[in-house]
Parts: C-alpha cells; structure tokens; sequence
C-alpha cells in the first residue's frame, strides 16, 4: 500500500476534494477493473469518456477519483483530484505507483512507422549475446530477460509499461527495449519514462484514421524526440525526409544513420541476396543474415545504438553477424520443389514497396512473384486503394484476400484495395476472400524456382472477424500446403 500522496508527487493538481492521506491499493483507468481502495483515473477515450464511469468505479470501492472535470454530486468517504489531463496524470501515477523503475535501467524507445518491432527485438538479441539481463516490450512478445508474455499493442497502456519494468527491475534487467508508437505518444502511455536514447526509423504512410494529417501524425512521432532529457542520444535516419525534422527541438545528444546522406554511421551494401547481406558499417565489413535494403537501414541503427550504449565495436560487430531474422519478418521456407515462400508483416503500402522491391532486386526475372495481400478492417482506409497498386505493379501475379476484417465486410475491403490497381496490371490480381484458399491457391499456382510473399499478418497467430479471433497462421498455413503439394 501507498498513500495518494506519493502516486501524486510531481502530478500538476488543479482542486483537491478530500484527503490525499489515504492509503490506495491499485490504479485503474477501467472502472470493471477497480476493487476496493483503489484510485480510478478517468480519461476521456476515442469511443467513451471515462467520466461516464466515475459512479461504477466507486460504487466497486474507488476511495479516490483523478478527473478532468469534478462529477456535480461529490460523496465524502471519496477523494476527488482534478487535473487538466488525466492521460498525463495517469501515466505519472503509473511511473510512481512502480517506484519509477525506469529510472533503474538503460531504456531505448524506438519510433517511427516501419522497423520498430524488427530494431527493438534485434537489440534484445544482441544485448543478451553480449551477456547483459535484457527487456522487451514489443508488438510480437513482451519479454522480462528470458520470461515471455503476450502483447496485445506495440505500446502498452502507462500502468502495463511500468508494471513490467519493475518486473525487470526485481529480475536486474539492465537494458530495455521498447517500441514507441503514435498511439502510445499520443495516448500518453510513454509520458514520464526515463530514456537512456530513442531512435527514429522512418515516417511513411500509416494510421491517418486516427491522426488527422500526415503533418499531426508526424508532430505526433516528433514529440517523443521533444521529450527526451539531455543525458539521452536521439538517433535518427536522415536519408528520411523527416529524419531532421525529428530532431529539432531535442534537448537530446544528437546522432545520425544513412546509406545515402552524410551522418554519423554509415552503412554501404556490397552485396544483397537471399542469405544476407553484406554490409560496410562505417569501416567495418560484417554479414548479416536479414535481407533487404530496409533491414541494412535496420542493423545500421542497431549498430549505432549498441555502440552509443557502450558496446565494444568488434564485439559488436560479431554479435551483428549472428542475429537471427525477427519472427514474421521475412521469415521465408524454401520447399522441397524449390518454391520459396515468404512471410512478412508488410501491412503499409511503403513496407509492401521495401518488400516487393527487395524480393525483386534478388530474383532472376524467369521466376514468379506471386503475392498473397489484404488490408485490416476498421483501420486507415486510404491505404488500401496505394497497397492494390504496390502490390499489382511489382508482383507478376497478385491473390487479394482478407487480413484481419474486424468489424468490416471482407469484399469491401477487397473493393477498395483493387480501386488502385492500374488498368493494364489487372490480368494479374484475382480475389479469394479466404485468406487459407488464397494461400493455398498461390502455392497451387507456383511453379519450382517461383517465390510466394504472403503480405500483413507476419507473426499474427489469429484472424480477427467480428471481434472473434480464431487461430490462423500464414507461416503454418503455407509450410502445410507446400507439404501437401510435394505428395
Ligand atoms: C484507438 C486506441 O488507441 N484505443 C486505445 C484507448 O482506448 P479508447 O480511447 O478507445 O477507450 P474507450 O473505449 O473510449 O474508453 C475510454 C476510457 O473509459 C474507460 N471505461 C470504458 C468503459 C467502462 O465500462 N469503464 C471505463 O472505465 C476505459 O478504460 C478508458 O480508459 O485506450 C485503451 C487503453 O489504453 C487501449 O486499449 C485502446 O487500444 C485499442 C484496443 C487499439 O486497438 N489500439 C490500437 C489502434 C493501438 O493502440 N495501436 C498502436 C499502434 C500499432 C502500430 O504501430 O501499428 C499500439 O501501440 O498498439
Ligand atoms: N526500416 C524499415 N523500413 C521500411 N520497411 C521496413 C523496415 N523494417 C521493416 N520493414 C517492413 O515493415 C514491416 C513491419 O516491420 P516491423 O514489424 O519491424 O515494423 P513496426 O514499426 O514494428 O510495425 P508496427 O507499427 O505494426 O508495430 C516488415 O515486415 C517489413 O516488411
Ligand atoms: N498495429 C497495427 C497492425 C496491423 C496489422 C494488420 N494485420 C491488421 O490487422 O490490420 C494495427 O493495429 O493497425
Ligand atoms: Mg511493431
């Protein structure tokens, strides 16, 4: 137990309705989850305001309320706090509640549209190669050193955030990795952790259903950068035609990454196949098992981080060679018959470009590409008509199917998805709304030598429709039906 008082310490307060001498037991931001003593902060969401819900939290035990407006019937056994913004208050109360557990470890955030989860879980790799205890909080896992435990966002909510590190904190976790998303700057999750550094990817084409303009979802990323302190390194891509943007107003120690542009770590590709790549990292040469001109964006970041971290070069440089592609990120099986079938988590049209574009730039031109690709229900719409583009333009045969429909009707996202294919790439693309018949009618259609992508659920182990997720693995799913086809 913990008094009001100390989750409250450094939480700007506007009114105060009661004691802040009380002992709390638990924070809660859902009012089903509240129990006796505990403290409910209300937040005003994309769908309800937890206003609404002040009543069903003190009627489960909430002695204390943190709002942004003060109910009109107050009762006296509750303490009442109003605060200009409660998401801000939450995620202070959060980091206080835990005992401030980043302050107890080297956290690096990354953010940006694409490469977050691939960054994130490479440097976990890398830093438990070295020896160190390591955390994760990712869109694929969540790991505290070398216990697992499921994601359900890429940025957990500020409670789950600080939960786990001090998790990793009692383990004597030294280094943790996290993503940063939009969502989770936007939504306050990552408010008041102490960086050790935060890296950029890249900014492209993703979420405007939620984020208005491009322009506010890229301020949106740049905040982070905004917030950092000025012991922390801010790492950015500047090939990116934000990368600098991002930096601008950092108190942060700055640092660069580019293939093309002059920076602090640079990166040449000497040779790109479907083993690897080979790769000059300033002025060392080292091979790396991942594939692709983005994931050379990738390691080089990873390079640059690990060494802004204190990691000797040719240790490092050593660990690099030995990291292992990330789970649904070009994860790739090659068949008895020589068909080769790619799984990826390319589900913007600038990821499905990279990927369309690698496979591209490493097949001989005798071979097919056949892509396997939808789009998610209940998400961005605009990026549907830009990926039937990407897809039919670099593909020689395209299976548009469903990814994960939620709440939406499959055919219609099919329908938007092909608005944007080009007249004379329509012989290519056909529609199998069943995402298994449409992996399975690629593998049928492929010939030996041909490559299959399968495009934007990556490391998912489920299909969502209408709110029912029930398990559907591409990876599985292909692995068999090539399987079946050599009998
Ligand atoms: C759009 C979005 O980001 N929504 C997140 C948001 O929920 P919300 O604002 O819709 O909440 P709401 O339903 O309006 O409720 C408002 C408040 O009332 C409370 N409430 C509600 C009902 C009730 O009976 N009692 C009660 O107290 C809720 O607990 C909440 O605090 O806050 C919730 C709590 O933190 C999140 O779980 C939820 O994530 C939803 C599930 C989601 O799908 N989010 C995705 C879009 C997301 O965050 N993705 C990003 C990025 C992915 C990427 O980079 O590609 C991620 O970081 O995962
Ligand atoms: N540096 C990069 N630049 C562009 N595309 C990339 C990069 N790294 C990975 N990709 C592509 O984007 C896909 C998603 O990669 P990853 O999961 O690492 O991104 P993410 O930022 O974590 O995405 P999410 O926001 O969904 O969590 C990959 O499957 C790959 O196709
Ligand atoms: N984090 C992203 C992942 C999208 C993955 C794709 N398979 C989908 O379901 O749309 C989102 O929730 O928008
Ligand atoms: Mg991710």
């Amino acid at each position: 137990m913990i008094t009001l008082k100390d989750i409250l310490y450094k939480v700007t307060l506007d009114t105060v309705i009661g004691s802040t001498n009380v002992m709390v037991r638990n924070i809660h931001f859902n009012s089903r989850s509240v129990a006796i003593n505990d403290v409910f902060v209300a937040v005003k969401g994309t769908v309800v305001d937890g206003h609404n819900y002040i009543d069903a939290a003190i009627s489960q035990g909430a002695i204390a309320v943190v709002c942004e407006v003060i109910p009109a019937i107050t009762k006296k056994e509750v303490t009442y706090i109003k605060v200009d913004d409660s998401s801000r208050a939450l995620a202070i109360m959060a980091s206080n509640f835990y005992g401030n557990p980043s302050e107890n470890l080297k956290l690096v955030g990354v953010t940006g549209t694409n490469g977050k989860t691939t960054i994130a879980s490479l440097l976990y790799q890398l830093f438990k190669k070295a020896g160190f205890k390591v955390g994760l909080l990712s869109t694929v896992k969540i790991m505290v050193d070398n216990k697992e435990f499921s994601a359900t966002h890429t940025t957990p909510d500020s409670l789950t955030i600080n939960a786990y590190l001090k998790q990793m904190n009692d383990e004597g976790v030294e280094f943790c990795f996290m993503e940063v998303s939009s969502h989770g700057i936007d939504q306050n999750r990552t408010l008041g952790l102490k960086f050790e550094g935060g890296i950029f990817t890249n900014l492209s084409h993703d979420h405007l259903d939620y984020h208005n303009s491009f322009a506010e979802y890229r301020d949106v990323k740049k905040r982070f950068f905004d917030e950092l302190p000025n012991t922390a390194f801010a790492l950015t891509n500047i090939d990116d035609k934000n990368g600098s943007i991002m930096l601008q107003n950092t108190k942060a120690k700055q640092y660069s990454y580019a293939l093309k542009s002059y920076a602090d770590y640079k990166a040449q590709i000497l040779e790109n196949q479907f083993n690897g790549l080979l790769l000059k990292l300033n002025d060392s040469e080292v091979w790396v098992r991942l594939i692709g001109t983005f994931n050379a964006y990738n390691i080089l970041a990873i390079f640059a981080c690990a060494e802004l971290l204190g990691l000797e070069k040719d240790e490092l440089l050593r660990f690099i060679s030995e990291l292992e592609s990330v789970s649904g990120r070009f994860q790739f099986l090659i068949s008895d018959e020589k068909i080769t079938a790619i799984v990826d988590y390319a589900h913007t049209p600038d990821a499905l470009q990279n990927v369309l574009e690698t496979i591209n730039d490493i097949r001989t031109k005798n071979e097919n590409l056949i892509t396997v690709v939808g789009c998610g229900g209940d998400r961005d719409k605009t990026k549907r008509p830009k990926m039937g583009h990407i897809a039919s333009a670099l593909s020689t045969k395209v299976i548009f199917t469903s990814d994960n429909p939620r709440t939406e009707v499959p055919e219609k996202i099919i329908d938007d998805i092909e608005k944007g294919v080009e007249a004379q790439n329509f012989k290519k693309t056909m529609s199998i709304v069943d995402r298994k018949q449409a992996i399975k009618t690629a593998c049928q259609l492929a010939n030996p030598n041909d490559i299959i992508l399968i495009a934007g659920k990556g490391h998912e182990t489920y299909q969502e429709v209408n709110g029912v997720r029930t398990d559907f693995d591409d990876f599985k799913i292909v692995k068999e039906f090539l399987k079946q086809l050599q009998k």
